[in-house]
């Protein structure tokens, strides 16, 4: 058996900096990972994402260069091998310098394999038992692959294999119209292929305010991209030019042959072959591990963090997790998970920043809210840019004045958000930002206005 002052399991986007402060504080800190250092959002998630986020903004931007008075002799070539391979290289040296970090830490042990629990302060790996008084969890999520029936004829894509592609799918039929799918939807047009969303519900990106979801739609059915909603991807088979998904829908066609499946219909966490119930850790009916406001779980000495925990499920929110653990346990912190402003961003271009609660939330909640809005239309560096469509949108508490939430979805919109986040992160009124100076020309220079014009009516 091998002992240490502590035991990391997945090295994702809170162990290794969870790991360095344990390190720097003294301990023999043990980090268990089975695939590659970096986890989901360094190798197949937000990294190489992002990275083909901007590839395909370049050949938009290319290819509608003559509204801005720049002609282009030759028709631009997506060359989609070269597009991949930036991404992955990016991915790589991204994972290399976590590795190389991982090795600098003195007193750390990088294990490769597969942890299962024996017992709450014990786990294995392959033949070899470690033991340690404090266990941290930060072993992620996959993508979910519903038990859909002909699944198995069409040898559907995830956000992983996305990145094996060899070529450019010539038709990606994409099943889930949330954030995983609108992002690669837009990504594939961009590069030239056909792309057709299938989503069940009666929207898209149905977490947001409706003319969010209406904004997000307009800007992919302007680039050609078939949106179907109120469309359930009930089973699949396979016809004589490829792959058949075939939809309960209301209208529109049953059946929608194409070349390529992407599956975006959300994440299920990695915590069915832990062993957790030899450790006493306790899990909720989805499978996310039960935590506290201090990410400690059912088991005394174990703490869950990131998107295994159901807290979160973003990079930033893992990393948060890590900060909070770090500071409650080496810096005497009383740091709890509610209080961070939870935010995000949807890197379809223009972007969408989003923070706190969105209207649809603040009214379940019971808030009276004023809404202040306004259109990228009216934006003036917006109209500058050429990228005129989205909307910036803040909800304040009628009563008290608190910032709810706010959304931005324009030019640099998952930027400019941060001048709201960061108001009600410190508890500010709409007055309070309505009273700020922001520079001009910006998109956040009107986050003041709309805060200084606050209506009951939503679409004042
Ligand atoms: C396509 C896509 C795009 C995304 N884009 C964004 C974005 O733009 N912004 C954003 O904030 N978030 C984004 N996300 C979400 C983000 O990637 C995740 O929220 C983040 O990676 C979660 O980090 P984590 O530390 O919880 O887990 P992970 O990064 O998933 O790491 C978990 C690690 O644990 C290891 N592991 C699991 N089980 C075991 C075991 N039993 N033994 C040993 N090791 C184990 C895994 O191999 C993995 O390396 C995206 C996700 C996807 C899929
Ligand atoms: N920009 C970012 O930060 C970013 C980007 C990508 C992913 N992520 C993370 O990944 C997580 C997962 O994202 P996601 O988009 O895969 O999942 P999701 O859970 O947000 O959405 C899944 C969608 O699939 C639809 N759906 C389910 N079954 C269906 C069926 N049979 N037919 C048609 N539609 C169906 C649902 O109605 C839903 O809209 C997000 O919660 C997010 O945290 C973040």
């Amino acid at each position: 058996m091998k002992t240490f002052d502590a035991i990391i399991i997945g090295a994702g986007q809170a162990g290794p900096p969870l790991a360095a402060r344990l390190t720097a504080a003294g301990q023999r800190v043990a980090l268990i990972e089975r695939g590659q250092v970096g986890g989901t959002c360094v190798n197949t998630g937000c990294t190489p994402t992002k990275a083909l986020v901007a590839s395909a903004k370049i050949a938009h931007s290319v290819a509608h260069s003559q509204e801005y008075g720049i002609r282009i002799s030759a028709a631009p070539e997506v060359d989609f091998g070269a597009v991949l391979r930036r991404a992955l290289t990016i991915s790589s040296n991204s994972r290399n310098s976590v590795e190389s970090w991982l090795k600098s830490m003195p007193g750390l042990t990088l294990v490769r394999g597969h942890a299962r629990f024996e017992s709450p302060s014990r786990v294995r790996v392959g033949d070899d038992i470690y033991a340690a008084s404090q266990i941290f969890l930060n072993v992620g999520a996959r993508a979910a692959i519903p038990d859909l029936p002909g699944l198995e004829q069409v040898g559907i894509l995830t956000n992983s294999d996305i990145f094996r592609l060899t070529g450019l799918p010539d038709h990606l039929v994409i099943v889930g119209g949330s954030y995983i799918g609108l992002e690669f939807a837009q990504m594939f047009r961009r590069f030239g292929a056909r792309v057709t969303i299938v989503e069940r519900g009666p929207r898209l990106a149905s977490k947001e305010d409706p003319e969010i979801s209406e904004a997000i739609r307009e800007v992919l059915e302007a680039e050609e991209i078939a949106v179907r909603t109120n469309a359930e991807c009930i089973r699949f088979s396979r016809s004589e030019t490829g792959p058949v998904v075939e939809v309960d829908c209301a209208s529109g066609k049953p059946e929608i042959v194409c070349s390529h499946v992407l599956l975006a219909l959300g994440r299920k966490p990695n915590t069915d072959d832990l062993d957790l119930g030899k450790a006493g850790v306790e899990l909720d009916k989805r499978g996310f591990v039960q935590v506290n406001e201090r990410l400690e779980t059912s088991a005394p000495g174990i703490w869950a963090l990131g998107d295994c925990n159901g807290r979160g499920a973003f990079t930033h929110t893992s990393y948060n997790d890590f900060e909070i653990v770090a500071s409650n346990l080496l810096d005497g912190g009383t740091r709890r998970v509610s209080n961070r402003v939870m935010s995000y961003g949807l890197y379809i271009d223009p972007p969408l920043g989003r923070t706190g609660m969105s209207e649809t939330e603040a009214l379940a909640k019971g808030h009276q809210v004023l809404i202040g809005k306004r259109p990228m239309t009216r934006v003036g560096r917006a109209i500058e840019k050429g990228e005129t469509r989205g909307l910036m949108k803040i909800v304040v508490d009628a009563d008290t004045r608190a910032i709810l939430g706010g959304a931005i979805m324009g030019p640099g919109g998952d930027e400019a958000i941060h001048s709201i986040l960061d108001m009600i992160q410190r508890g500010a009124t709409a007055d309070d930002l309505a009273a700020t100076m922001h520079i001009h020309p910006t998109i956040a220079e009107l986050v003041p206005t709309i805060s200084g014009e606050l209506t009951r009516d939503a679409d004042g």
